[in-house]
């Protein structure tokens, strides 16, 4: 297979500047550039699009989704020793990469996305990861302001991102992400591809936002989720007494088995339970 770009191989970028790993910022670099073309691939159709790259690091990623056409990327990074890296790529394609040098989880990018086709593709530091997809899959109002997100996580939290009702990675984070989104697992990569490899198996999951997910307000999806899992071997007669309205009523009226358990009802069963919820404690509201 030919050369993705005629930049230097990352390892020497990585040498040059000095990016040696550093754990506590989540660093476990790409540095094989099939595979990051392959998860470029992954989140669709790049020509004309704006990505969202969050964590580009030494660039591994970022210079695949230039390659295969990104209109711009908008890459933003925590680690300020990258920047240099980074601003080769940059020169490499002029007027199309923009880094922003700062903590991902403060910037906001909405208004630097402009108009079009806006996709969000990243190689995530594993320790806020989970915080940064809650963050995406919280936007409101949705539909949201990108059309995919192609995401590596620790295979185990993917796994937990795509679980169906009935399995033990069933719970908060796959209802919320059904209820948004349709989630799959692209495909897995191995520690050995990682510098420096981390413990865990690695998964890229590609998640499309639904365009009418169920009517439903997420502050109440959150509160039943958060009461149903957060004892998810109780019944949920007992597990959703700590929501405060008529347990009983509330299942009465879902069509929810008072005997059932957090895990055995589905994405449709929760946003029934979390609209019923909130009538409730909108009616208790009133008549107090
Ligand atoms: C797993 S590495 C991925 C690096 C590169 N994209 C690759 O695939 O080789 C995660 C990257 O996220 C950066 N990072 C960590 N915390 C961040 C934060 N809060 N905001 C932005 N970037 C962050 C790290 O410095 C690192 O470059």
């Amino acid at each position: 297979m030919s050369a993705l770009d005629d930049l230097p191989p990352l390892r020497d970028v990585i040498r040059r500047h000095g990016l040696s790993a550093q754990k506590s910022l989540g660093q476990n670099f790409l540095l094989d550039l099939n595979l990051t073309g392959r998860i470029a691939r992954a989140s669709g159709p790049l020509e004309g699009a704006t990505v969202v790259e969050v964590g580009p690091g030494p660039g591994g990623l970022t210079r695949a989704l230039l390659a295969l056409g990104a209109r711009r990327v908008i890459a933003i990074e925590r680690d300020q020793r990258c920047l240099d890296a980074l601003a080769e790529v940059s020169d490499h394609y002029p007027g199309r990469l923009e880094v922003i040098s700062g903590d991902a989880l403060k910037v906001d990018v909405r208004p630097l996305v402009g108009d079009g086709e806006v996709r969000v593709v990243a190689n995530l530091p594993y320790n806020i990861a989970t915080l940064l997809l809650i963050g995406w899959l919280s936007t409101d109002p949705w539909p949201p302001w990108f059309s995919s997100l192609t995401l590596m996580f620790q295979k185990e939290v993917a796994e937990r991102i795509v679980a169906a009702p009935g399995s033990k990675a069933y719970g908060r984070l796959a209802v919320l992400a059904g209820w948004r989104t349709t989630a799959r697992i692209a495909f897995d990569v191995a520690p050995s591809a990682f510098v420096p490899p981390p413990k865990v198996t690695s998964s890229v999951v590609h998640l499309v936002p639904r365009s009418e997910p169920l009517p439903c307000a997420l502050s109440a999806l959150e509160k039943v989720t958060e009461a149903a899992f957060g004892q998810r071997r109780k019944m949920l007669r007992q597990s959703l007494k700590s929501l405060g309205v008529d347990t009983a009523a509330l299942l009465k009226a879902t069509g929810v088995e008072e005997t059932a358990r957090a895990e055995e009802i589905d994405v449709d069963g929760f946003v029934r339970l979390a609209n019923t919820f909130a009538q409730l404690k909108s009616g208790a509201g009133a008549a107090a």
